[in-house]
């Protein structure tokens, strides 16, 4: 039996994993990671991470072909194959800070397989990172959280190194998606693929200020271009900004890429995405508090939403972090409210700003507790039962006039115009109030 041990039970490791599990019944699987409460977690009904279908995927094979353990050594000197899908963040501190991706976790990954195997090994790289008998194989995952198992299912595309990591991946995905490069174009295409998202969501973000600017509606203009075959209608949607644990980091990676090949103009390109990423949240926070009579000092704001996309519990880089913090430098109370996101994981995200900014934030289980006594409510994230909250009822317990600033552009803006909310919907027509206060980034 071909034995799999994959290093690292994070988002892409557990997810990845399942499925190959459930795709190869003859292969076993095994997960391992250092951190003892993930692993507790996997092997338990309370998985460590919400993912649509992971629950299902992994209840199928747990204990069949695929196992979750502490014990790495063991099982990297057990494997065939052993893949390194260990967290690359942003350097934090040193040198190249805020720019390289740290590879400390990975370098101790990479010397621990080194020290403890025996024998032959294929060791598949599917960290983000450029990179005796080993064939190492860079095999970025391409996953999107939130549609993990769907992506896993359906692969656009993939890319293949040796036969043995084609063999397996052809249990479920056709040959002609299985794709072969060398590495740097590998691990290139994965940082410009992600480069590429992150910029149309910039540039749609760009149109949405000139929208509210001219009166124009930039769903419109995003659905009329989306129209054209050659830009295609996906990843058109203005917001408060993308989040997520890859965008920003990858584009500074290539930021840093560029710089250290001596090519700063391309380096600057890139590092505008990140820039109009940037001003996109600090111009929803400017709308809020200018539209409130230039000041939430003392103010209940309910935050709807803080995980970075709908369907997940992850907070990494999530707009509603900054978002946050822009509320709570003026002073706010802040209520949130996320259906996935724990008390624990929002008050450690705010960490990095002041320990008062911890009493000004407080985390309840229900959208309409959040809005309670509240002068505005923040919509940062697009979960679908935002949608059809009691709009009426909201209204009638918050302060007059009530405020509603849509950054997912999910809520039927009219219909609350109706309830007499003061409506601000990104990249939309701008009511009149919202024109008499104008925001400055
Ligand atoms: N989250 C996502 O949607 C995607 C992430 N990626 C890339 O995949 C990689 C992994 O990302 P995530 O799964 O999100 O990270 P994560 O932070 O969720 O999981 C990484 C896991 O590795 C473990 N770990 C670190 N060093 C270890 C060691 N020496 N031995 C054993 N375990 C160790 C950590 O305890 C953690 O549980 C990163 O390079 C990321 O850029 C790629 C595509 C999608
Ligand atoms: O390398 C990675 O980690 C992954 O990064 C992204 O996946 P992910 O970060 O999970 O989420 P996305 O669906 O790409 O969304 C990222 C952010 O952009 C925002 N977004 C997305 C689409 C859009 O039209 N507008 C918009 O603001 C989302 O709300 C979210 O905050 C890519 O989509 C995956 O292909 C890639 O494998």
């Amino acid at each position: 039996m071909v034995k799999i041990c994959c290093i690292g039970a994070g988002y892409v490791g557990g997810s990845t994993m399942a499925v190959i599990a459930l795709k190869c019944p003859a292969i076993e699987v095994v997960v391992v990671d250092i951190s003892k409460p993930r692993i507790e977690a996997w092997n338990s009904d309370q998985l460590p991470i919400y993912e649509p279908g992971l629950d299902d995927v992994v209840k199928q094979c747990r204990r069949r072909n695929l196992f979750f353990s502490t014990d790495v050594e063991k099982h990297v000197k057990e494997a065939d194959i052993i893949f390194v899908s260990v967290n690359t963040p942003t350097k934090s501190r040193g040198l190249v800070a805020g720019k390289a991706a740290d590879l400390t976790y990975w370098e101790s990954a990479a010397r621990m397989i080194a020290d403890v195997s025996k024998s032959d090994k294929i060791v598949v790289e599917k960290s983000t990172v450029p990179g005796i008998n080993y064939q190492i194989l860079s095999n970025p995952e391409l996953l999107a959280e939130g549609t993990a198992i769907e992506d896993l299912f359906k692969p656009d595309r993939g890319w293949k190194a040796v036969q043995a990591l084609k063999d397996m991946y052809a249990h479920w995905v056709p040959e002609d998606r299985i794709l072969t490069t060398n590495l740097w174009s590998a691990e290139l295409s994965k940082l410009a693929a992600n480069a590429f998202l992150a910029q149309r969501i910039s540039s749609v973000n760009a149109i949405s200020a000139l929208c509210e600017a001219t009166g124009a509606n930039v769903c419109e203009v995003a659905y009329a271009i989306g129209k054209d075959l050659r830009i295609g209608p996906k990843f058109l949607n203005a917001s408060v900004g993308f989040g997520g644990s890859c965008f920003q980091k990858d584009i500074l990676n290539l930021v840093y890429i560029s710089e250290c090949n001596g090519l700063p103009e391309v380096a600057n390109y890139w590092k505008q995405v990140i820039k109009i990423n940037d001003y996109q949240k600090s111009w929803f926070v400017n709308r809020a508090v200018s539209s409130m009579f230039n000041t939430v000092a003392g103010k209940k704001i309910a935050v709807l939403g803080f995980a970075f996309k709908k369907d997940i519990g992850d907070t990494r880089e999530t707009p509603a972090i900054d978002v946050c913090k822009g509320l709570l430098g003026d002073k706010a109370q802040i209520s949130i409210y996320d259906p996935q996101v724990t008390e624990d994981q929002i008050q450690r995200d705010q960490q990095p700003t002041s320990p008062s900014a911890v009493k000004q934030v407080s985390v309840v289980w229900d959208a309409y507790e959040a809005t309670k006594g509240a002068h505005g409510l923040c919509i940062l994230t697009e979960w679908d039962e935002f949608k059809t909250l009691d709009y009426q009822k909201i209204f009638d317990n918050m302060q007059k006039p009530t405020f509603v600033l849509d950054g997912r552009n999910i809520v039927d803006g009219e219909k609350l115009r109706e309830i007499d909310f003061i409506v601000y919907s990104i990249g939309k027509p701008l009511d009149a109030w919202l024109k008499d206060m104008p925001a400055v980034a």
